[in-house]
């Protein structure tokens, strides 16, 4: 099997675990994997389709610019500029984006103050951070139409090979150094954001707490 193709079927699978989780409503959310390094070059999704659905036209190859890499009819996601940020700043192999309604009610609550932050949880485990009192900070960037705009500030919050922004009433963008390791960090937000609205339903004074 061709580096191609493995990477293919590695992001293949990944989408198909994230659909289990019915984490493409209305055919949002885009994904990518590196597939060479010199040059950079990526799958990604092509835009507007069902990303429940496993056929031979989910993924094309685009390079650093996230221009298609061969001739295609297929369009590259929407949001491949925030791939390549990804790609261009990092050694990171995969980035994932999904909307759900919960990362989008923490991006809507947590809004204003630019991040949310979390801290005493054990999956921060997941973002490889391991001191007892260490603090995850989640970035959150305002949902700019303009997608260069949109990727101009993500960008500022990409550093690292692993990593996470929330994207305003949107969703969120996660990247890893695999398949396995970005939809890992994507889970772990995922738990965070739904742990965080359910303590808000019980204490609402969590919400002021400043970390
Ligand atoms: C159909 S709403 C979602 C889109 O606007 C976009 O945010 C998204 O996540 C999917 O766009 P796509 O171009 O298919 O990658
Ligand atoms: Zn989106």
């Amino acid at each position: 099997m061709s580096i191609l193709e493995s990477k293919w079927e590695e992001l293949a699978d990944v989408k198909a675990e994230l659909a289990e989780r019915d984490w493409f409503m209305g055919t949002s959310g885009n994904l990518a994997i590196k597939v060479n390094s010199d040059p950079v070059q990526f799958l990604v999704t092509a835009s507007g389709k069902d990303k429940r659905k496993r056929t031979d036209e989910d993924f094309l190859l685009v390079d650093l610019f996230g221009r298609p890499v061969e001739d295609t009819h297929l369009k590259p996601s929407a949001e491949t500029l925030l791939h390549v940020e990804v790609y261009r700043k990092t050694n990171a192999g995969c980035s994932l984006h999904v909307h759900t309604i919960d990362n989008n009610v923490i991006s809507e609550v947590y809004g204003d103050r630019g991040e949310v932050q979390f801290q005493g949880q054990e999956l921060i485990k997941a973002f490889n951070i391991w001191e007892e009192d260490a603090v995850l900070k989640i970035p959150i960037i305002p949902n700019y139409s303009h997608i260069p705009t949109l990727a101009k500030a993500f960008s500022e919050h990409v550093e690292g090979d692993t990593g996470a922004v929330l994207i305003r009433n949107h969703g969120i963008t996660v990247w890893g150094r695999n398949g396995f390791e970005a939809k890992k960090i994507l889970e772990a937000t995922e738990f965070l954001f739904r742990y965080q609205l359910r303590l808000l339903e019980h204490k609402p004074f969590q919400l002021f707490k400043v970390v």
